[in-house]
């Protein structure tokens, strides 16, 4: 670390560190001492609105983020940006659709939904989709900041993984989902602060927010509305305010790291209120990611670096600016690190705990329904401790992708998470949907994702590569399977989502659709119900046919 850092920088990131460690002892120590799952797992459902909405961004914005955006706005200008319209609905609807029915069947894992609308075998094959999808996101989020700080600054690479692994696992080990929840809190903070900081001292030497702005509209860095409605367009209005809404819900809506957070809340009304109050901040996020983007092109001028540094990687550039930038500034390099860290501790603990969660309700608990909570409690533990491991190792795979990181971890969440997406759906909004159609919806759903998104990095190792933008008009258009590749990434979540349904729609109704007797009360939306509300009562009844929402449920609950 040497040049770059000075004691003051050590103390800051030391004392990041020790924070996370001592929230998570507190938490050991205090209220229930973590020994039921509830507490472990459910942080006793006794959560208040604000952490857990500092804690709902924290778990999906990880230095994958916060170095991923700043490095696509300065190569490509701000139309990323636009995404932040997604999050309008992307958490208006979790928070008042999947919220009020996951919430009112008082679940432990959001898979157990899976179940009581469809089949045990649906539920482990969505557990084991989020397993896949979150493992290989950890990796990414570990893999990411030490990858960069080493590309940048003399940070020792494996020494950084295994910190980030080794303090995650401890506090989430001995703290539970109260502890990660707190540590959430203060890391966010810090991640908030970290990018303020450099934001500032970028705006200070380039000399002031006027010539910030002249500097990047002369370089052509903000960007207008782009309505072009082509899908193989990586960012268009349509692919970043509409794709990027799936990507929202299947994220804000059905991913376990997120609705166990809305489960531990004191009332319902708590978790709805955690993801209306998750949109400023995640707007903000943003903001300032992209800001940060803007002011490094107006220091560096669009300056390519990349020969200065052992690899062409965009987001190792993002680094060095930053750490260029606070040299000769003692104690803001150091805050930017913890701010990195923050971000991915932040990220990857929920990953954790989320994981051993899972993994205890879903997959070892029905088989054995006589343990006890002592041995139930210390499973989890040990669940916890062992993802921690896994995920250094996944780290190591990670450093054999080639891609900009924040495209990867938005790839997987789009590949996995938007079929899994279709699944939760398909159950909510179509009482005819039967437990085979969801297993043909999930596999035809993965599969077809799996294809486009495998083959979009074989075919551009293959030379058909989209251009980088501003050349993209001379650019041929791709042609047949190409064009199917080519495909945004940014639609992935919605491409997986509809191929769920529909598929799942179709063999429904070839094996026989669900009678409406079958549905277990409480599982469905009354989508058409809502949508039809004008229509008189009988009409109304006809379309929907199911049990509503406000009925509830816990006769049915003592059934499972
Ligand atoms: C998931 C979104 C789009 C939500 O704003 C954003 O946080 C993001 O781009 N995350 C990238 C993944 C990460 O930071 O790990
Ligand atoms: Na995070």
């Amino acid at each position: 670390m040497g040049k770059h850092f000075t004691a003051a920088d050590y103390v800051i990131f030391a004392l990041l560190l020790a924070a996370s460690i001592g929230i998570g002892l507190y938490h050991a120590l205090s209220g229930g001492r973590q020994r039921t799952t509830q507490e472990f797992l459910l942080a006793d459902r006794s959560m208040s609105c604000l952490p857990i909405s500092l804690s709902l961004l924290a778990s999906f914005q990880s230095a994958v983020a916060i170095i991923g955006v700043p490095a696509e706005v300065y190569a490509h200008g701000t139309q990323y940006w636009f995404i932040g319209c997604a999050y309008f609905l992307g958490l208006l609807i979790p928070a008042h659709v999947f919220i009020p029915v996951l919430y009112k069947l008082q679940l432990s894992s959001a898979y157990q939904y899976l179940e009581l609308r469809f089949s045990k075998a649906v539920r482990i094959c969505g557990t084991l989709a989020f397993i896949f999808q979150t493992v290989v996101y950890m990796g990414v989020c570990v893999y990411t900041p030490a990858f960069a700080l080493n590309a940048a600054t003399e940070f020792e690479l494996w020494g950084s993984v295994l910190a980030t692994g080794l303090v995650c696992t401890l506090y989430t080990t001995i703290g539970g989902l109260k502890a990660v929840i707190w540590t959430d809190v203060f890391q966010t903070v810090v991640m908030f602060a970290g990018q303020l900081a450099v934001i500032v001292v970028g705006v200070h030497q380039t000399g002031g927010v006027s010539e910030v702005w002249r500097k990047v509209r002369e370089g052509n860095r903000i960007a207008a509305l782009d309505l072009n409605p082509d899908p193989t367009e990586r960012h268009t209005f349509w692919t970043l305010g509409v794709g990027g809404v799936f990507l929202m819900l299947s994220l804000y809506g059905v991913n376990q790291a997120q609705v166990q957070r809305y489960l531990s809340a004191r009332t319902e009304k708590e978790a709805v209120r955690s993801c209306y109050m998750a949109f400023p901040s995640l707007q903000l996020s943003l903001a300032l990611s992209c800001v940060m983007g803007l002011v490094m092109f107006a220091l560096y001028c669009g300056e390519d670096h990349s020969d200065k540094l052992a690899t062409s990687s965009k987001d190792a550039m993002v680094i060095y600016f930053v750490m260029d930038m606070l040299q000769g500034l003692p104690g803001l390099p150091g805050l930017f690190v913890a701010c990195l860290f923050s971000a991915a501790l932040s990220t990857i603990s929920s990953a954790f705990n989320s994981l051993a969660t899972v993994t205890m309700e879903d997959l070892v608990k029905p088989h054995f329904p006589a343990m006890t909570e002592a041995r139930a409690t210390l499973l989890s533990k040990a669940l916890a401790l062992s993802y921690g491991l896994l995920c250094m190792a996944m780290a190591y795979f990670t450093h054999l992708m080639d891609d900009s990181v924040l495209q990867v971890a938005l790839k997987i969440f789009g590949m996995v998470g938007g079929p899994v997406l279709g699944l939760f759906c398909l159950g909510m909004f179509f009482p005819w949907a039967n437990a085979t159609g969801a297993l043909a919806g999930l596999g035809t759903g993965l599969a077809l994702a799996f294809w486009v998104g495998i083959g979009s990095i074989v075919a551009r190792g293959s030379g058909a590569r989209p251009l980088p933008a501003g050349c993209t008009r001379t650019a041929p258009r791709p042609s047949g399977l190409h064009r199917l590749y080519s495909l945004s990434y940014m639609w992935y979540s919605a491409f997986g989502c509809f191929t769920v349904i529909l598929t799942g729609l179709v063999v429904s109704f070839l094996t026989g659709p669900m009678k409406e007797e079958d549905v277990t009360p409480g599982t469905i939306y009354p989508l058409m119900g809502k949508l039809v509300c004008f229509l008189p009562e009988h009409l109304k009844k006809k379309l929907c046919c199911v049990t509503p929402l406000g009925q509830t449920v816990s006769g049915i609950m003592n059934k499972y």
